[in-house]
């Protein structure tokens, strides 16, 4: 699939009049931590492709898992994968403890992250790993199609891994030593391959693959790809008190920072492009997708024919009051949590779960299936969930977060501002729930660009790569360029008064409920407490 992803997104390029040849450089994105793993043929198969057939032909030449093809596995087990928790947990040992992990990698253990997932590769499929000559990320897999080689892995996505010791700037050979097992340390290092700290330099340049069929040129050059978060944080001339928040499959909050404080609850990696700074992210599985459930349980109630609208949901969740309270004096809070996929913050099965809370207690609101009444006046159901969804959500972001963002002269601390970006960051109810919840002193923006900012942030990447100054950093060379009216939209204001401090009262409330929903439905075996919130 992603292969002929990349012949099918160049052919209709090239259908619609792109000119290739004008290209200088190459950079991109890939969804991180998805791993790919190559056969001992692959260098061979990829130097020598042929600009007459397509990458799939090539590549895998009898089908899926073929021997003959450049893979040993038929498999790139993705960022949606949770099948580790076993290897997580030895990974989370493997220093002492999840804090340990999260200090020297950047993060505790992940279902997703490749260590674990290399781990469970080689343990599963031994046969498969002891055939596999290198390993790849999505983005460094995509790198390598279009250099006709492995590519290395890049500095910021390699922070995905549980296997990147952050400060040292080299491979944590204990965690190296746990997945390798049996075929030793340097296998492994070797199947990984080196890292460059710069993540501007060229790699070499294109594949005469891409020059054939599509017309590039045969000096562009190939700059390292990184992950798609790492790339969005590129899109912007990110300030350190900005937050960016990604709606896209995920939900992902990140921020640009030269502090590392790495922590069990969240994520710390490698900035993309410039040594000293840090991008500092949360992610959640149930983003777009469990927004959607709502959307389509709420259209369901009207004959309405556009089952896919936005519209209901919009107005149904700006219409109800503040965490449900029509009187914020006498009636209690609603909070709930809404994971039709397991979630990775807090990380829990899947389930929704529905309180009330008011003085200090929560009282659980029974499914709709047990529920006697018609309707539960205190929480109607779907339409309650359409706020209470969006607040979940947000309230989980800032809780989160509250320590990474400072005071903004007289107000609380909060982020500067907020920008939107991905699928969601067209709808306008969830910009003005960011600004509610999450503040913004200056206000919630988007780009101009709309869905397309991890995109934008490769080609920049690119261009960065090929045209920058001897020392000249991402940040001066994007800002020499960047129009502020041109390319930002305020969409609505960020703090409000009130508003932002009942959401602050909020935040006990919801911390207790994910502790709920960690004991009735939690993955890890031991919980991990950490800065007054559930991990
Ligand atoms: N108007 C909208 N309101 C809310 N969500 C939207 C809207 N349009 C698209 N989306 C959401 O955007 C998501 C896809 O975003 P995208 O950034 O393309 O995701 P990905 O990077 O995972 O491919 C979908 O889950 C969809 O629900
Ligand atoms: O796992 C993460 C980040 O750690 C995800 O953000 C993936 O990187 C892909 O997300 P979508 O593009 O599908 O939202």
């Amino acid at each position: 699939m992603f292969l002929e992803a990349i012949d099918l997104v160049l052919g209709r390029l090239k259908e619609q009049g792109a000119d290739f040849s004008k290209v200088a450089g190459i950079s991109g994105a890939g969804m991180q931590h998805g791993t790919v793993f190559w056969s001992k043929d692959a260098e061979t198969i990829l130097g020598g492709l042929d600009g007459d057939k397509t990458l799939v032909e090539q590549l895998e030449p009898g089908g899926k898992g073929e021997r003959k093809g450049a893979f040993s596995h038929p498999f790139s087990p993705n960022w949606q994968d949770a099948s580790t928790q076993k290897q997580c947990d030895a990974f989370d040992k493997a220093l002492q403890d999840p804090k340990s992990l999260a200090q020297a990698t950047g993060s505790k253990a992940h279902h997703r992250f490749s260590g674990p997932q290399i781990l469970r590769f080689h343990q599963k499929y031994p046969d498969a790993y002891k055939a596999t000559s290198r390993i790849s990320l999505v983005s460094s897999f995509l790198a390598s199609i279009f250099l006709g080689e492995v590519a290395p892995m890049d500095i910021g996505d390699v922070c995905g891994a549980n296997l990147w010791d952050i400060k040292n700037g080299r491979w944590q050979e204990d965690l190296v030593a746990l997945a390798a097992g049996d075929e030793g340390v340097a296998d492994l290092k070797s199947k990984l391959g080196d890292v460059p700290e710069d993540g501007g330099g060229s790699f070499g340049s294109i594949s005469s693959y891409f020059v054939k069929r599509y017309n590039f040129p045969s000096t562009s050059q190939v700059i390292p790809f990184t992950g798609d978060n790492p790339s969005t944080i590129l899109a912007l001339p990110l300030r350190s008190s900005d937050a960016i928040v990604s709606l896209g499959t995920s939900t992902t909050f990140l921020m640009s920072t030269p502090e590392y404080k790495p922590d069990p609850a969240y994520h710390f990696m490698n900035h993309p492009t410039t040594p000293g700074l840090y991008m500092f992210m949360l992610c959640y599985k149930n983003g777009g997708l469990a927004r959607e459930h709502i959307r389509d349980a709420i259209n369901n109630l009207s004959s309405s024919d556009n089952s896919k609208s936005w519209d209901l949901f919009n107005n149904t969740a700006t219409s109800t009051p503040v965490l449900g309270q029509e009187n914020p004096d006498s009636d209690p809070m609603r909070l709930g949590l809404y994971f039709p996929r397991p979630e990775i913050v807090p990380n829990v099965k899947d389930g929704t779960w529905r309180f009330l809370y008011k003085d200090n207690n929560l009282s659980a609101i029974p499914p709709p299936e047990a529920q006697t009444k018609t309707e539960d006046k205190s929480w109607p159901i779907p339409k309650g969930d359409a706020r209470a969804i969006l607040e979940s959500q947000l309230l989980s972001l800032r809780l989160r977060s509250q320590n990474l963002v400072g005071k903004q002269g007289d107000l609380p601390p909060q982020p500067r501002r907020v920008y939107l970006v991905g699928g969601g960051a067209v709808n306008p109810a969830i910009a003005e729930l960011a600004g509610e919840v999450l503040g913004g002193a200056d206000g919630v923006y988007k780009l101009d660009i709309g869905g397309n900012a991890c995109a934008l942030g490769g080609a920049y990447k690119a261009a960065w790569g090929v045209e920058r100054k001897k020392g000249e950093t991402f940040e001066d060379f994007l800002s020499a360029r960047w129009s502020e009216e041109d390319f930002v939209k305020k969409i609505c204001d960020g703090y409000r008064k009130g508003t932002w401090e009942r959401y602050g009262d909020a935040l006990k409330g919801f911390a207790m409920v994910e502790e709920k929903a960690i004991a009735e439905k939690g993955q890890d075996k031991d919980k991990v407490v950490s800065g007054g919130t559930v991990v």
